[in-house]
């Protein structure tokens, strides 16, 4: 099939995009294993897209469960070079309420159990991650997002998202802990996603849907499980229609983001000393920095 250039992953909640026209479902393999679930790929007003739901279509995968490096290579085979990520999240900040839409610049990881790098096994890269979300789609969504000016939802351009392991909420004191660092929300997934996405040269951004305060409001009960829900079917509408606007735009104006050629520099190790188990693995990745004969 012919390469699709953008992709999207919903988050908890967004498990389809409801106008999806041509589906056609991609049962998928990578050198890592499985993605999520199958990626449905199709046109949203014309446009090609595909689309995986993170936790898979009937949410039965953990945060630590997800298997982050399967879902970004997934995407990479079929040709997507623009990742849009759904995301649902809680506040840390009294200026961003409950349905309000952020577009976060910045990440904070507190993960402890995943494999963040598609590298090891005898070769290593350091991406640049200084800017870890590319500037010009995160753009493209908040202005796609201020565009469509949903009443009562404000749009954060910019902020910091804490990624925590999960899957328990927060205690007490870890929310006041990153009220006092500065971070905008808090969420399980985004940061190993970003990190991944940037190793194989997607340039990747996230538009943030504020379901709770998380526990550190004084006036708001704690973050449950069924706040979140409740919230979440109230914004999962507007939310697909951010994403088909940042579609559209996308479509119409693509452009070249410096996540495309993050790995040029990024490899230390003479290719010639890899084995070909390994090379196999990242040919991929490592496709356009390859010699024919290495
Ligand atoms: C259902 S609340 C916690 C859950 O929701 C978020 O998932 P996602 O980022 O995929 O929308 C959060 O990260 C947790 O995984
Ligand atoms: N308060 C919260 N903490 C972590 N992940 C979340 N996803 C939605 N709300 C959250």
């Amino acid at each position: 099939m012919t390469d699709i250039a953008i992709g999207i992953i919903g988050g908890s909640g967004l498990y389809q995009m409801d106008d999806l026209e041509n589906r056609q479902e991609h049962q998928l393999d990578t050198p890592f294993g499985p993605p999520s679930d199958v990626l449905v790929s199709g046109t949203l007003q014309g446009v090609p897209v595909v689309f995986l739901a993170r936790h898979g279509r009937h949410h039965h995968l953990l945060p630590s469960e997800l298997p982050f490096r399967a879902n970004i290579h997934a995407f990479k085979q079929l040709g997507v070079q623009y990742l849009i990520s759904a995301s649902a999240v809680g506040s840390l900040t009294e200026a961003i309420k409950p349905l309000d839409m952020v577009v976060p610049d910045q990440f904070i990881d507190r993960t402890q159990h995943r494999i963040a790098s598609f590298f090891g096994e005898g070769i290593v890269a350091h991406i640049g991650f200084a800017d870890p979300v590319c500037p010009q789609l995160a753009a493209l969504i908040a202005d796609s997002a201020s565009h469509l000016s949903f009443e009562g939802v404000d749009v954060h351009h910019g902020g910091t998202y804490i990624c925590m392991e999960g899957p328990a909420f927060s205690t007490r004191a870890e929310s006041h802990l990153y009220r006092s660092w500065g971070a905008s929300v808090i969420g399980m997934t985004n940061l190993t996603e970003a990190k991944l996405a940037r190793e194989a040269e997607i340039a990747y951004a996230t538009l943030a849907l504020v379901t709770d305060y998380d526990c550190w409001h004084p006036d708001h009960d704690s973050v449950t499980v069924e706040m979140v829900v409740n919230n979440l079917h109230l914004n999962a509408h507007n939310a697909q229609q951010v994403i088909r606007e940042t579609v559209r735009r996308l479509h119409n104006a693509p452009f070249v983001s410096e996540a495309h050629s993050a790995l040029k520099f990024a490899v230390l190790t003479p290719w010639n000393t890899v084995s070909q188990k390994t090379k196999d693995t990242l040919e991929l990745l490592l496709r356009p920095y390859l010699s024919p004969d290495s």
